[in-house]
């Protein structure tokens, strides 16, 4: 195959694996990479020991923005965003939406800081735990990590919660 990008055209000859291109060829580097997966929830609370409007029930459409690092496995692969949507599925949402969340999670004044910190938490100990392995065919490399996990209470406040500050403080 021809790796200079010359003319557009319509492609006639597929890349084929195990012919043009080899298995040990498919992981480009072994550096550390950061890979982010988004979701959102809908989820009703409300503050205490607040005064202001977070005092009274109300609710958002939350975002959760989940930053994991690794090194790729032999396919290029560091976790499957897959793998990660599983997790969030499975074993985060159920907690979070349409959910009141003053009674789903665990007791604290739900504010984004608070929230922020249990998201970090079920998603490092599902990835340390590895309690997900559905794509079994594609193994995690060795050594995913939690980097940090954003969390949008509105789309103009967040709070993050980030590695260094969960582990050590
Ligand atoms: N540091 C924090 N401050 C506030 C929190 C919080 O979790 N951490 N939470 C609230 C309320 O829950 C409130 O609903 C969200 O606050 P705010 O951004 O002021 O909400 P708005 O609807 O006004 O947001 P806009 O995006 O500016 O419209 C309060 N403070």
């Amino acid at each position: 195959m021809n790796h200079t990008p010359g003319e557009f055209r319509i492609i006639d000859n597929l890349q084929r694996f195990g012919e043009d291109i080899q298995r040990d060829e498919l992981k480009y580097h072994n550096k550390r990479v950061l890979v982010c997966k988004e979701f959102t929830f809908d989820a009703a609370h409300h503050l205490h020991a607040y005064e202001g409007k977070c005092k009274n029930l109300h609710g958002h459409t939350y975002k959760a923005v989940f930053g994991i690092s690794g090194v790729p496995n032999d396919i290029g692969i560091t976790v499957d965003f897959g793998e990660i949507k599983d997790i969030w599925k499975d074993l985060i949402e159920p907690y979070l939406d349409h959910r009141y969340l003053n009674e789903t999670l665990p007791k604290m004044n739900t504010t984004a800081e608070n929230m922020v910190a249990w998201l970090f938490e079920q998603m490092e100990q599902a990835l340390q735990g590895s309690i997900h392995l559905k794509h079994e065919d594609i193994p995690c490399s060795n050594d995913i990590r939690t980097e940090f996990v954003r969390l949008y209470e509105t789309p103009t406040s967040y709070a993050e919660a980030r590695r260094e500050w969960m582990l050590s403080e």
